[in-house]
C-alpha cells in the first residue's frame, strides 16, 4: 500500500520539526520538502508592494515537486534506496511518503494525492514571533512579516477552505512530543482502517470524514491502538 501524508500548514507552525519526528518512527517512510522547490532569487517576482514574492506558489517549481512524487508513486523501494531509506524487507508492503510546506494544498495536481492532510496552525503572534528567530537563505527584510507573508498565508487558506480541502487542523501551540504523539497515532489509525477496506456502513457518515476540519479528536471507532508494525521506532 501507498500512503502520502501532508505536513502543512503555516510558516513556523512546526512543520519540519513534527515531520523530522515522524520519519525517525514510520517504517518505510520517505519525505519530501516543498522548500527544496524554491526557484533561485532572481526568478522570484517582486510585487507592487516592492517585497520579493516568496510566500506564493509561482515561487516555487511545483511541477518539479510532482516529478519527485511521481519517481516515489512509480516505484517507492527505488525511490527510498536512492534516498538512504532502509526498507524493512520483513515489513508489511506498506510504503508512506510524508510531504512537507507552507503550501501543499494550493496545487490541483498534488491535491487528491493525499492519503491524509495535516494543517499546522499558531496564533499570529506566535508565528511572527517564532518567524522573527528564523534565518532563511535570503532572510526576510523588515515588513515582510505583515507585508507578505501573513497576508498571502491567509489569501492562500481561505482558497483552499473556498475550494472544500479537507484538512486535519493541528495546533501548533501544543508540545512537539504531544503533537508527534497525536500524528503518529492518527496515522496508524488511519492506515489500519485503509487496510481493512471500507466499513460495512460505508457512504453513509460512519466514514472516515468527521475528523476532519475539526480542531482534534479521533472518532471513537477508530480508535485502535495496536501497532501497525512490531519495529515500530517510538
Ligand atoms: N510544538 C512546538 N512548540 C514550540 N516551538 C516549536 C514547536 N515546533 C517547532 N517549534 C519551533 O518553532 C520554530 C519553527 O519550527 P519549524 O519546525 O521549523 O516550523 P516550520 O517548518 O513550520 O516553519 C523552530 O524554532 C522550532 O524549534
Ligand atoms: N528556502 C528559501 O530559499 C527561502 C527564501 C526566502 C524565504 N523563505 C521562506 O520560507 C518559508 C517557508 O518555509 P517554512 O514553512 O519552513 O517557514 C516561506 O514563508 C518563505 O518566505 C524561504
Ligand atoms: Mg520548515
Amino acid at each position: 500500500m501507498k500512503y502520502i501524508v501532508g505536513i502543512g500548514g503555516m510558516t513556523n507552525g512546526g512543520k519540519t520539526t513534527l515531520t523530522n519526528s515522524l520519519l525517525k518512527s514510520l517504517p518505510n517512510c520517505c519525505v519530501i520538502h516543498q522548500d527544496d522547490f524554491f526557484k533561485p532569487q532572481d526568478q522570484i517576482a517582486v510585487g507592487e508592494d516592492g517585497f520579493k514574492q516568496w510566500d506564493v506558489l509561482e515561487s516555487l517549481d511545483m511541477e518539479a515537486m510532482l516529478s519527485t512524487v511521481q519517481a516515489w508513486t512509480i516505484s517507492p523501494r527505488k525511490f527510498a534506496r536512492a534516498h538512504g531509506v532502509s526498507v524493512q524487507l520483513d515489513a508489511s508492503d506498506t510504503h508512506i511518503l510524508i510531504l512537507e510546506g507552507f503550501l501543499l494544498y494550493s496545487y490541483k495536481p498534488l491535491v487528491d494525492l493525499y492519503s491524509r492532510r495535516y494543517f499546522l496552525t499558531v496564533p499570529y503572534e506566535e508565528c511572527k514571533r517564532r518567524r522573527s528567530t528564523r534565518r532563511y537563505m535570503v532572510p526576510d527584510p523588515p515588513g515582510l512579516f505583515d507585508g507578505h507573508v501573513w497576508p498571502m498565508y491567509q489569501k492562500y487558506k481561505r482558497k483552499m477552505e473556498a475550494n472544500g480541502v479537507e484538512v486535519v487542523y493541528l495546533d501548533g501551540m501544543k508540545s512537539r512530543e504531544e503533537l508527534f504523539h497525536q500524528v503518529l497515532e492518527d496515522i496508524q489509525n488511519s492506515l489500519l482502517n485503509e487496510r481493512r477496506g471500507p466499513a460495512p456502513n460505508a457512504g453513509t457518515q460512519t466514514q472516515f470524514r468527521p475528523q476532519y476540519g475539526q480542531a482534534g479528536g479521533i472518532p471513537a471507532r477508530h480508535c485502535v491502538t495496536i501497532s501497525l508494525w512490531g519495529s515500530l521506532y517510538i
